[in-house]
């Protein structure tokens, strides 16, 4: 074959493709280049001399600028609009060392791509519509999902359930909307048309539906983010000892000196599926001490972050003014659980209580023993029910389905008055439509996409 002129590859829009490493960095039996543009195979043949079949793994060598070759490896087609992103996207598969993904890389962009932003790709197959927004949200959930339940519902999202059950709750909602909008012409026939329409059932089955959507989109959110538990008390009241059981690990330092914990402690483990994020802290006191000061501090701007703070007390002493003082200090909405550890040394029984304004559970950290009587408890407070049908979902999912929820509540206050109650039930379905970006704005993909890693 005859040696082409230098190819520098630009699409007739004039912008050039876009190149990334989409494997993890470091070494690897394989790792991959992710190309995507317009017309990529004389792309293809610049790099390996070879015009590969679309969809099929063609072996090819990977030559720099000079013709050495840089690696042999596969060369995988994907011609527009049958690819991931929407546009041509040609995937190199070599080997996977860090400088070899380097130089081709580097021979990439000479042939004239430029480097990919993070989430790039994922963004050209939501702009190309392969993807809706919380597709393309899910993609990263499902990446970075720190347990299989989280995995398992990231998929799901993933696969469209989500967006899905949102589509036909718009479906319902544009439809009520368009028999008001018909009926507005009509003036006459208003009260005739609550009737005939039957605008409340409607609007009840509509609310319905959204309380089971925002029912599984909650637990979702909770294997998404999970649960940001913080340890806090006094010094030497088992903190420590706590986090240690809960992990099942000698993670944090553990000593009878008071004082012995100056800095966080993190650990995530699993709880029926949701990642448990713990933190054990420096025990709260009145301290001289510079490090264990700054401890402190870091005790308090950990708690503003928690979901549920974990007031632990010495079963033997029980709550004082120490611990009345730290609850004063708590973020007024935060929940909170006591715990009461050592009962071992006061010689009580593991058991959950309510108390007035906590639940309090008494249990031995040394021990293990009513440490899973905490572990229920969590679940209970943030209201964990294990179901099998949960879609991955965030907090930006579960504002838009409140907030749709509230426009409702006010469409049926404005019932009777039609033209009142049709613009609640315009902007209860702009609520709605956020969630799969029907209308999305730059600054929310750039808020959405900015979180990828590159090459994704
Ligand atoms: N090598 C490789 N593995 C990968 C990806 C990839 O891009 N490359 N993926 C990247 O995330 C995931 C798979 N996702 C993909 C989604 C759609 C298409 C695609 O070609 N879609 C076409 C054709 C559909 C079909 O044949 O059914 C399309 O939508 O038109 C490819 C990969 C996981 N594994
Ligand atoms: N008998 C008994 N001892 C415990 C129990 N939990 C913790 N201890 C002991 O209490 C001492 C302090 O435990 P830590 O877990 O380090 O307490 P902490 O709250 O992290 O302490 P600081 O680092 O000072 O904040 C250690 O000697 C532990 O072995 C328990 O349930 N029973
Ligand atoms: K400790």
């Amino acid at each position: 074959m005859a040696e082409k002129p230098p190819t520098t590859a630009r699409s007739e829009s004039g912008k050039a493709p876009i190149a990334a490493i989409a494997t993890a960095a470091g070494r690897g039996g394989i790792g991959i280049i992710r190309v995507s543009g317009a017309s990529l195979i004389d792309f293809a043949e610049a790099l390996s001399g070879k015009r590969p079949a679309a969809r099929f793994a063609t072996l090819g060598d990977f030559k720099a600028a000079d013709g050495c070759v840089i690696d042999s490896g596969l060369l995988l087609y994907f011609p527009a609009p049958h690819s991931f992103t929407g546009e041509d996207v040609l995937e190199v598969h070599a080997h996977g060392g860090p400088v070899v993904m380097q130089m081709l890389l580097m021979r990439c962009l000479e042939l004239g791509a430029r480097l990919a932003e993070p989430g790039e790709f994922t963004r050209l197959a939501y702009l190309n519509g392969k993807l809706d927004l919380a597709q393309a949200e899910a993609v990263i959930d499902l990446i970075d999902a720190a347990t299989s339940a989280a995995a398992r519902s990231a998929v799901r999202s993933l696969q469209g359930e989500f967006s899905k059950e949102v589509n036909q709750l718009l479906g319902q909602l544009i439809e009520l909307r368009s028999l008001v909008e018909a009926t507005l012409d009509f003036p006459d026939e208003e009260v005739d048309f609550l009737e005939a329409a039957d605008a409340f059932g409607r609007l009840d089955r509509l609310q319905q539906c959204l309380g089971k959507i925002f029912d599984r989109a909650r637990q979702g959110c909770l294997l998404q983010g999970g649960l940001h538990v913080v340890l806090v008390g006094q010094p030497n009241v088992g903190k420590s000892s706590l986090l240690n059981r809960l992990v099942g690990d000698e993670l944090a330092i553990v000593t009878p000196l008071p004082g012995t914990t100056r800095d966080l402690v993190r650990s995530t483990l699993q709880l029926e599926g949701i990642p448990l994020h713990v933190i054990d802290t420096a025990g709260l006191r009145e301290t001289e001490d510079q490090i264990e000061k700054i401890g402190i501090e870091r005790t308090w701007r950990e708690i503003e972050r928690a979901d549920v703070v974990v007031l632990l007390v010495d079963a033997r002493t029980g709550a004082g003014e120490a611990e009345r003082s730290i609850v004063a200090q708590l973020p007024v909405h935060l929940a909170r659980l006591t715990v009461y550890n050592k009962i071992d040394l006061a010689s009580r029984a593991a058991a959950r209580h309510e108390e007035a304004d906590a639940v309090a559970i008494a249990l031995c950290a040394k021990t293990g023993e009513g440490v899973e009587l905490l572990r229920q408890e969590l679940l209970r407070i943030v209201g964990w029910h294990p179901a099998e049908d949960v879609f991955i979902a965030r907090e930006r999912h579960l504002h838009a389905l409140s907030e749709t929820c509230c426009h409702m509540d006010a469409a049926r206050e404005q019932l009777p008055r039609l033209e009142l109650f049709a613009e609640e039930l315009r902007l209860a379905q702009l609520a709605l439509s956020t969630i799969t970006g029907e209308f999305s704005t730059d600054d929310l993909l750039g808020e959405i996409f900015g979180r990828f890693c590159i090459g994704k």
